[in-house]
């Protein structure tokens, strides 16, 4: 079974799910590694310091990936709710977000890019369109291993056939960034 687990950059899905990886207990893909490693993609782009991937054949590659050993298998990307029916979206409300882009030395324009995705719920909005079950977490607070916990307790509760309390606690819409446009 495949798990997204996507979100604006800068969200914490590469620290949470580097994190899980060394737990062995789930397969973890870093999507965005692996499409630059394999080239696959369509297109660079050299101004945006970004490649345009080719989805046909990231899902291909990574449903060969799949080792079914893993009781579910995790895919770290921006990306990933393309490729799973199943997703966690990581949230950072627009300020935490601004410190945490501005500390990896992009450009003004590029943070506040990513800002304003995420201050309209862009992410959250494509996943909704595309999987069939989409789960909600802030990282905004707390710390990384907290985030792993959330992220646990959803895995836990979807292999043992989704607890109620679980997908309420975690349901998506929790979040309202839009105070970014308001002055
Ligand atoms: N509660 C939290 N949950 C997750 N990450 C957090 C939290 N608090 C602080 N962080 C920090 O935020 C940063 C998130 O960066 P990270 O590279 O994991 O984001 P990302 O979503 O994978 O970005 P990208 O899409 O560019 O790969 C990390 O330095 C992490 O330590």
């Amino acid at each position: 079974m495949l798990v997204g687990i996507t979100g604006t950059p800068g969200t914490g899905k590469t620290a949470v799910t580097e994190l899980l990886e060394k737990k062995r207990k789930y397969q973890v893909i870093h999507l965005n590694e692996l499409i630059r490693k394999e080239r696959l993609y369509s297109e660079m782009d050299r101004e945006r310091d970004c490649v345009v991937a080719d989805m046909d054949l990231v899902e291909k590659r990574v449903k060969e990936l799949v080792n079914r050993i893993y009781p579910l298998t995790l895919i770290d990307s921006h990306l990933s709710h393309y490729i799973a029916d199943t997703v966690i979206v990581l949230r950072t409300r627009p300020d935490i977000l601004q410190e945490r882009l501005s500390k990896r030395g992009y450009s003004v324009e590029k943070v506040e890019e990513n800002l304003d995705a995420e201050a309209l719920d862009v992410i959250l909005v494509e996943s909704v369109e595309w999987c069939g079950e989409v789960f909600e977490i802030d990282t905004t607070k707390g710390s990384v291993e907290d985030t792993l916990a959330s992220v646990e307790e959803i895995l836990e509760s979807i292999l043992r056939e989704r607890d109620q309390e679980i997908q309420q606690r975690y349901s998506p819409g929790s979040v309202d960034w839009s105070d970014r446009f308001l002055d």
